[in-house]
């Protein structure tokens, strides 16, 4: 939904968007087998911000992966909007850490990909492209190559595109997980303010604990292997939010609460 909601006005519904239940998830190859995830349940709520953290290894990925149906479970089942995933859709838009742009492609036509495959007029797409082009400080860059772009631009297009074809579920898997630190915490808040005027479910994927509770309604701490979630933590931080959040209290509380998790497992 584009324009409207602005970051203060900024509500989590009531709706479930994604139910994750008592999923499995066991890698077969021969005579070996792997079980990457044991009993995952999790729920997103209707423009949620919800978070995994946890070690490499742990299985967040491959849930990601799993909610994108990029792959199968071995148990269980996944729904978007109560409909049960069996494959990728256009109703989940994915940011992979990997640059993933369309190197044939300028920026403008990367973002309208999407949009020319669901045959909207031009007319349309134009206003889509240019919005989302706004929205990510990418406007000027309409007619450069993915070449020419830094790291960080090509995750600006990269969310530009996603968000272009309006799905019921962002998926990010540690999107800035390659980009230098300052960067990294640029596009942390230009995140956060796309967010806030987009309304949009996001199950966002990192190791970085700050991160997740910049970012994060909800935090769902991993740990493995098998990949099981630990803890489940509401951060209730006001919004918007900025990057002086790290000195709160509550920031701090959940910071030692996840390190405390993360450690527990290692020992
Ligand atoms: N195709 C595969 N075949 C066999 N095992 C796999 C496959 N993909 C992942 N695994 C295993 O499943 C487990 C979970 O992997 P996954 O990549 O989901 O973890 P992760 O938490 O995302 O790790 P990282 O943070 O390092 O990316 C790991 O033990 C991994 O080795």
């Amino acid at each position: 939904m584009r324009g409207g909601i602005q970051p203060s006005m900024l509500h989590t519904g009531s709706r479930t968007c994604l139910d994750i239940r008592q999923i499995g998830l066991t890698f077969s190859s021969g005579q070996q087998s792997v079980t990457a995830l044991e009993d995952i349940s999790l729920q997103a709520a209707e423009n949620e911000f919800a978070v995994i953290v946890g070690p490499s290894g742990c299985g967040k990925s491959s849930l990601l992966y799993l909610t994108a149906g990029l792959i199968e479970p071995t148990s269980g089942e996944i729904r978007v909007n109560d409909k049960r995933i069996d494959g990728p859709g256009a109703d989940r838009g994915m940011v992979f850490q990997a640059y993933t742009l369309f190197p044939w492609l300028n920026v403008r036509d990367n973002v309208e990909y999407g949009l020319k495959r669901r045959r909207l007029p031009a007319a349309q797409r134009k206003e889509i492209v240019e919005y989302y082009l706004r929205e990510v400080g990418l406007e000027r860059f309409a007619d450069a190559w993915p070449r020419q772009l830094s790291g960080g631009m090509m995750q600006r297009v990269a969310i530009a595109r996603a968000l272009a074809n309006d799905p019921d579920i962002l998926l990010m898997d540690e999107p800035f997980g390659a980009l230098d630190s300052q960067t990294r915490l640029s596009m942390q808040q230009l995140l956060l303010n796309v967010w806030g005027h987009n309304s949009k479910t996001v199950l966002f994927v990192t190791h970085d604990i700050d991160e997740a509770i910049l970012l994060a309604d909800r935090i769902y701490v991993m740990s493995g292997r098998p990949g099981v979630i630990s803890r489940t933590i509401e951060v209730h931080l006001p919004r918007p939010r900025t990057s002086e959040i790290v000195m709160e209290k509550h920031f701090l509380d959940i910071k030692r609460e996840i390190l405390g998790i993360l450690h527990h497992d290692d020992t």
